[in-house]
């Protein structure tokens, strides 16, 4: 039997919206313009890049014309903002901890590989991890379960938890058919009761037991 626990990226393990919010607003000022609330920039993330950058577009002055030209742009901002990004308390010793039990341990992220790769050298985050699957390794992304499900066939799990931020990662989950740990206290713009979940956490310290408690066979 193996146990396998995948993570979300942003908004669960790392606290990157501080970065993010400066590659969107370092585009924003290469066009004159000016930057939006890290708050605001929050609610654009959670479906990957091309989703954020139509949601940046619609809420600015950028032209939808410039499309691809403004991808390209913005993810070179995107590769090159990581100062910012740390790690959630205690997120570190649960990792090592989960390890120890025994956890095979994965990182599953609609972040795109570039970004991705970036900040996990930035952090010396990766060499923790059996699993990472970002954002393009699969044609599609989360809600969709396949990237998930990827990520335990991979880790040879045969039982599973994961752990996320957000209402996409819930759905996920959901369709995955894995149980959802959900931590509260990252990139969430829904209320915690509108999102649902096996059980919700606020402190990375608690989630060992939720593990235990809450794991699926898959
Ligand atoms: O890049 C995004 O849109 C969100 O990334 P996440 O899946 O790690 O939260
Ligand atoms: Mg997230």
């Amino acid at each position: 039997m193996t146990r396998g626990v995948v993570f979300d990226l942003d908004g669960t393990l790392i606290d990157s919206l501080p970065d993010i919010a400066a590659a969107a607003n370092a585009l924003l000022a290469d066009h004159g313009l000016d930057p939006l609330p890290q708050k605001q920039i929050g609610s654009f993330v959670g479906m990957g890049e091309r989703v954020f950058l139509d949601r940046l577009i619609a809420a600015t002055a950028l032209d939808a014309a410039d499309y691809d030209a403004l991808m390209v742009e913005f993810i070179t901002h995107y590769k090159a903002s990581t100062g910012l990004t740390t790690v959630f308390p205690r997120v570190l010793e649960v990792i090592q901890a989960l390890k120890a039990e025994g956890y095979k341990l994965g990182i599953c992220t609609n972040k795109p590989g570039g970004p991705l790769a970036a900040v996990l050298e930035a952090i010396d985050l990766a060499k923790w991890f059996d699993v990472i699957i970002a954002g393009d390794t699969l044609p599609v992304r989360k809600p969709d379960p396949a990237p998930l499900r990827l990520a335990f066939e991979r880790m040879e799990a045969t039982q599973g938890v994961y752990v996320g931020d957000s209402d996409v990662d819930a759905e996920t989950a959901q369709r995955a058919g894995v149980a959802f740990a959900f931590f509260t206290e990252g990139i969430r713009t829904k209320p915690i009761e509108e999102i649902p979940h096996d059980r919700a956490f606020e402190r990375f310290e608690d989630l060992p037991s939720i593990c235990r408690e809450i794991l699926r066979p898959l």
